[in-house]
């Protein structure tokens, strides 16, 4: 069996959109209906994909708006992030496409794991995000999409979700530093060849230059002498 891997996820959202919620469902299996507003909380869990332990970590973190100033711990030792906005909530939906700015600025990739969360579906006669909304984002992203709701103990899911992701990028990362080893080595190979071939054929040109310019001082020094080169001498320098 392999050692488990350790990775960090961090929950990013809006105030009150249901990010201890659903991480305290994940993790403990209950419902907290109080509101307790969250400065930071550090969550572990061990969890099975295909065949691989996981140690996860989960950060919950303070609920955000668009003037937040972005926390930089956010960015640094995060494996994949979980950004939740409420399907009730207009403002949740605007400020967790702020925060993805502001994340991607941070960590200063184009891209990184994360899931986009619509959390509170249960609450249907207040949605006001549909589905296909988060859906567009999420694709827009790149990112992966679903809806939950922590009352309903429908999140399980979506952790697992971005440990999937986590595996995807890990592989498309090591393809992409294979393919990208290959080129580096060929074009190392034909860098090199032209290099060489052009020292040896520089080498070369120099020995020759040299050979003619000996010639020719001899054949000038003959000439100033008014002596016509000896056989012995033209024979001795070619
Ligand atoms: N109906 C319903 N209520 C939810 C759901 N998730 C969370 N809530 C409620 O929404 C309120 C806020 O939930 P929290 O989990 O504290 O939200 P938060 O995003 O962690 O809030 P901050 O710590 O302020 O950022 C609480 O009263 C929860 O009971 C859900 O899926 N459905």
């Amino acid at each position: 069996m392999p050692q488990p891997k350790y990775r960090k996820i961090a929950v990013l959202g809006y105030r009150s959109v249901g990010k201890s919620s659903l991480t305290i469902q994940f993790v403990e299996g209950q419902f907290v209906d109080s509101y307790d507003p969250t400065i930071e909380n550090t969550f572990n869990k061990m969890v099975s994909v295909n065949g691989q332990d996981f140690n996860l970590q989960l950060v919950d973190t303070a609920g955000q708006d668009e003037y937040s100033i972005f926390p930089q711990s956010h960015s640094m030792d995060i494996h994949g992030y979980v950004l939740v906005y409420s399907v009730t909530s207009m403002k949740s939906f605007e400020v967790v496409q702020v925060l993805h700015d502001k994340l991607l600025d941070m960590v200063g990739k184009i891209q990184v794991p994360t899931v986009l969360v619509g959390n509170k579906k249960d609450l249907h006669m207040e949605r006001v995000i549909k589905p296909e909304e988060g859906k567009k984002l999420a694709d827009s992203w790149g990112a992966a999409f679903m809806e939950s709701s922590a009352k309903e103990n429908q999140v399980t899911l979506f952790f697992l979700f971005i440990i999937e992701e986590l595996l995807l990028t890990l592989q498309l990362f090591t393809k992409h530093v294979i393919y990208l080893s290959a080129i580096h080595i060929f074009l190392f190979c034909i860098v090199w060849t032209f290099v060489y071939m052009f020292f040896i054929c520089k080498r070369t040109f120099i020995l020759q230059t040299a050979v003619e310019v000996f010639k020719r001082i001899i054949l000038e020094m003959e000439k100033v002498d008014g002596n016509a080169p000896s056989e012995e001498k033209k024979c001795a320098v070619m």
